[in-house]
């Protein structure tokens, strides 16, 4: 039987958020993750960007209408804080844009429904470390599918060939700290747990960030079959498309500022910039051509605001210097908006065929329990050290001050962090009920919290003893 595909089409969405800071009232309960020097600087950045926005409000989509379709792949280009993430942050339910409509094949989404057919990819592999590629897949497996175990078993092997993974699927995940398989790896399993349960769309955050070229057009390249063959609909997000990749889209949408400023395909795009006058390198890379010029053009803009204002001019940048002629031929002729024009997408016919929305969790409560519980003991029995690490603290705490129960170091609360992330990931996409990994997570942890009780108290016990009945 012939798979049904999912067109998926946005209409006037406008997504918009507050920039003024709010304290939470919990402040002192939440951990701030320590930042690197990137995200230091990201974060500066951001709240230049934030400081541009008036009485608060920031529009990070204006009016964007897209369409994906079944068995293509649809690219979210643009500069950097284009607002690239965002469409895919909307279709995977985690924000919701204040107007505009998002349909699937021609019906309104139903967010519920539409989680259960989609797989969201996030930039961030949120994975166990400690688990094995073959594990992790099947824990996905257990937790998505209703399928019998042989069954199960052969889905995540033919899954693990599909993806390349065979010679490490027993080797594990690893992170910072675990030795595990390549950061290439990693992404293909974090593909493969969000494609377990099959579905018809899949949104991938930045696929191919922090990969070198190689693995980032294995990773197209394995979209495009994926979508070609099985009729899945793609879209992905990503920030500099070499010319390789660019060359498997089926058809791009370019935003800057949150706008759009080119939905078609990437042919298209260079007949719209030659149409501009635009003097357009033959062999050229025009989706690169198009963010660099978007990124000159906003320089340029910035320099006439601030000449505008009065201010000194703003140093010079690399970005200017590297536009030189072509930079400046661009930059007198056009803004932003003039530079390109909207493209509408040829309407194709689409089956209006209903979606095939399976309903509710794939297991019982009590299967999800056990599988939740298995996985449990599984990270437990494999974080050895860090248990015993905890196990001679609370020793050694209840000898000298019996005090301090909880204080945990920052790989603890760093695996803790990094749990919490997969859960929430888990749970927001209907893998299972939160209520099971609780009862699971309780039936794992709490023989292990009363063993370190009887620890803790048993020092302590003889120590006040001793003071009491000999005076010591
Ligand atoms: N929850 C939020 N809080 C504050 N700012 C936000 C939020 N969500 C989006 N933004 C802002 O909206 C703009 C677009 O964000 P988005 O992440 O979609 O851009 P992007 O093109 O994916 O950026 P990058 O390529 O840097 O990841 C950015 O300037 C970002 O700072």
């Amino acid at each position: 039987m012939k798979k049904h595909g999912c067109e998926i089409e946005a209409i006037n969405v406008n997504y918009k958020i507050g920039t003024q800071k709010t304290e939470s009232p919990f402040k002192i309960f939440c951990r701030k993750p320590a930042k690197n020097r990137q995200e230091v600087g990201q974060e500066s950045e951001e709240e230049a960007r934030a400081e541009k926005t008036s009485n608060g409000v920031r529009h990070v989509l204006k009016d964007v209408n897209c369409r994906a379709k079944p068995w293509e792949i649809l690219a979210i280009v643009g500069p950097s804080g284009a607002g690239k993430s965002s469409p895919l942050e909307i279709l995977a339910g985690k924000v919701t844009p204040q107007t505009g409509s998002i349909l699937v094949n021609q019906k309104p989404i139903d967010r519920a429904n539409f989680k259960k057919i989609s797989g969201y990819v996030t930039q961030k592999d949120t994975l166990f470390p400690l688990l094995t590629v073959e594990e992790t897949l099947m824990f996905s497996a257990k937790l998505r599918l209703m399928f019998p175990q042989a069954e199960l078993s052969s889905r995540v092997k033919s899954l693990i060939q599909e993806l390349g993974l065979s010679h490490v699927s027993k080797t594990r995940i690893g992170d910072e700290r675990v030795r595990g398989i390549s950061g290439g790896e990693r992404r293909w399993v974090s593909i493969g747990v969000e494609v377990m349960h099959d579905p018809k769309v899949v949104l991938l955050d930045e696929p191919t960030s922090g990969l070198d070229s190689t693995s980032a057009i294995q990773i197209i390249d394995m979209l495009k079959i994926m979508a070609k063959t099985q009729g899945r609909t793609i879209i992905l997000s990503i920030h500099q498309p070499g010319f390789r990749i660019v060359k498997l889209f089926n058809s791009i949408l370019l935003l800057a500022n949150g706008s759009v400023l080119h939905h078609g395909t990437v042919d298209f795009l260079g007949v719209n910039l030659r149409l501009m006058d635009l003097d357009l390198p033959l062999h050229v890379n025009v989706v690169e051509y198009a963010i660099d010029s978007i990124e000159i053009i906003q320089q340029q803009e910035k320099c006439w605001q601030v000449q505008k204002e009065g201010l000194p001019p703003l140093p010079a940048t690399g970005l200017e210097k590297k536009g030189d002629d072509q930079g400046e031929v661009r930059n007198s002729k056009f803004t932003l908006h003039q530079l390109f024009q909207q493209a509408k997408v040829a309407d194709d016919e689409i089956s209006n065929m209903a979606t095939d929305f399976s309903q509710d969790f794939a297991n019982s409560r009590l299967r999800e329990t056990i599988i939740l519980t298995h996985r449990f003991s599984k990270n437990i029995f494999r974080t050895k050290e860090l248990f015993a690490c905890r196990t001679i603290q609370m020793l050694i705490s209840g000898i000298v001050l019996g005090s301090i129960f909880y204080n945990l170091k920052d790989d603890l609360t760093g695996a803790e962090e990094r749990e919490r992330e997969i859960v929430m990931k888990e749970t927001s996409c209907g893998s299972y009920r939160v209520s099971s990994y609780a009862i699971a997570n309780g039936l794992v942890y709490l023989p292990f919290l009363l063993i370190l009780a009887i620890l803790f108290t048993l020092p302590l016990y003889w120590e006040v003893l001793a003071v009491h009945v000999w005076g010591m």
